[in-house]
């Protein structure tokens, strides 16, 4: 597992270590002691997955200290076009995003630190994304922001949003709770 360092600080893009062989593949996602050595937390109390159809944007959400957490997310199967956006008031790179693509070839993961709204666009049918957070959810503690309101170009024309998503607030109206 190699772990590399991106333009926003405390997002981190894995290579995950994969094996092929005439059965398929193997993945390994986490190990405590490449994340402790790289001061990853890896104390994960939740993991999840979504089915997305191609064209589905879901996001931007966080949650809101002190239920706020740590995400690794990556994909068993399709690709995404997954999108941070630093959200931590006192940041030097407040309000910037980060894009990294995710699939079930590159094999790569993201780590998102606290005080990132997160969101991706499917690129593929039922892609498969799986997520782990260091903190279960709380549903007071849920917010978001607006999927087209921050410095980032959705490659996708007509996007499809459930309505909780679309009706979230722009960054610019955002008090931000981080
Ligand atoms: C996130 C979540 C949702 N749910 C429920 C609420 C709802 O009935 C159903 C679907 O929830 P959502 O529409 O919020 O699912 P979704 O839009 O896929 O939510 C996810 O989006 C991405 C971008 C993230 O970063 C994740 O942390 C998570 O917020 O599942 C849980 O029971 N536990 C959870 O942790």
């Amino acid at each position: 597992m190699k772990i590399n360092n991106t333009s926003l600080p405390d997002i981190f893009v894995l290579e995950l270590f994969s094996f092929k062989d005439n059965r398929g593949e193997f993945v390994k996602t986490i190990h405590d002691t490449t994340f402790k050595e790289n001061g990853l937390e890896y104390q994960f109390t939740e993991s999840f997955y979504s089915v997305s159809e191609k064209n589905v944007i879901r996001g931007m959400h966080f949650q809101a200290p002190p239920h706020d957490h740590v995400k690794l997310v990556y994909v068993v199967t399709g690709s995404i076009l997954d999108v941070v956006v630093d959200l931590r008031r006192d940041s030097a790179t407040y309000g910037q995003s980060f894009q990294v693509e995710l699939s079930d070839k590159n094999r790569k993961a993201i780590y998102i630190a606290k005080g990132f709204a997160h969101g991706f666009l499917a690129l593929e049918d039922r892609s498969i994304v799986e997520y782990h957070c260091t903190t279960s959810q709380n549903k007071e503690a849920e917010g978001g922001i607006l999927y087209n309101s921050f410095d980032f170009e959705w490659p996708v024309k007509q996007p499809i949003l459930s309505v909780r998503d679309n009706e979230f607030l722009p960054l610019k109206e955002l008090n931000t709770p981080f």
